[in-house]
């Protein structure tokens, strides 16, 4: 696991209906300690999905850098696992192929990724649905393998894009559930994308707020762990944190 480093980031793009350019993101640094697990909330277009894009080398910087540990972003890599709202799953291949997929790209024989692929679905509850196609499970349970696949890579830093946006309710919550649990687990650094004040609160040690692509405020989430939904919802903390970053993004 390694550290995440955001330095003076910013993106400019060339608005095509406008004729005009529009900053996205501006001068945001942040730095997300090792093991850390830290999301961004913030208002339609404030810039979230650009950063995230940013620091998964999927799109360059105006200017800025971006450091996993301290060796700067070129591109994508196997160091940064990410997970998108659409599941991304490969349909034609079963859920143990496509949570091996990328350990096959780095070279590792079938028998090792096997082995490996399995004790990760294990983790997530999935032993069974290893030899299953996408198309056969549930939204929850390919998001489920999503997730999976990222982490069976062990990459340094695990960038999630609002993962659980597409899932109904319930299903949510028994997600954000077991990746609190696999996050306490195997500590990964983590920077999370949502719109869902409740879901950042409930799943971060710190909340981000972005305001027209700047960062308005840093929120410290002292809740303790392992949380989970029936109690943090009632503990005071959790009302008044949420509330206090849900107006504050009302307010970006
Ligand atoms: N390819 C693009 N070309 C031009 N403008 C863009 C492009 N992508 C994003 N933008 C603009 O940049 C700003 C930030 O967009 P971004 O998608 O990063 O926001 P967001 O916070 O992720 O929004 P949402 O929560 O709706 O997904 C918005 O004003 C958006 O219209």
């Amino acid at each position: 696991m390694k550290g995440l480093t955001l330095r003076n980031l910013h993106k400019t793009y060339f608005d095509l209906n406008m004729g005009s350019r529009v900053t996205a993101v501006q001068d945001v640094s942040l730095h997300i300690r090792e093991g850390e697990f830290v999301a961004v909330v913030g208002p339609s277009g404030c810039g979230k999905s650009t950063i995230l894009n940013m620091v998964a080398g999927f799109l360059p910087a105006t200017k800025g850098e971006v450091l996993v540990g301290d060796r700067p972003v070129k591109g994508p890599g196997p160091d940064r696992g990410v997970v998108f709202q659409n599941f991304a799953l490969f349909p034609w291949k079963t859920v143990i192929d496509n949570v091996g997929f990328g350990l096959k790209m780095r070279g590792i024989p079938k028998p090792e990724r096997d082995r490996i692929a399995r004790e990760f679905l294990a983790l997530a509850g999935l032993t069974n649905a290893a030899d299953r196609y996408p198309n056969e499970l549930s939204g929850g349970m390919q998001q489920r393998v999503g997730v999976v696949r990222a982490l069976a890579n062990e990459p340094d830093v695990l960038l999630m894009d609002e993962p659980f946006a597409s899932v109904d309710a319930q299903t949510r919550m028994t997600l954000q559930e077991e990746l609190t649990r696999i996050w306490q687990e195997r500590r990964h650094t983590v920077l999370f994308i949502t719109h869902d004040v409740g879901e950042a609160v409930f799943l971060a040690d710190r909340v981000i707020v972005l305001s027209k692509g700047q960062v308005l405020r840093e929120i410290d989430i002292p809740i303790s762990r392992p949380r989970a939904w029936d109690t943090v919802s009632e503990q005071d903390d959790f009302k008044r944190l949420s509330s206090e970053v849900l107006q504050m993004v009302r307010s970006a």
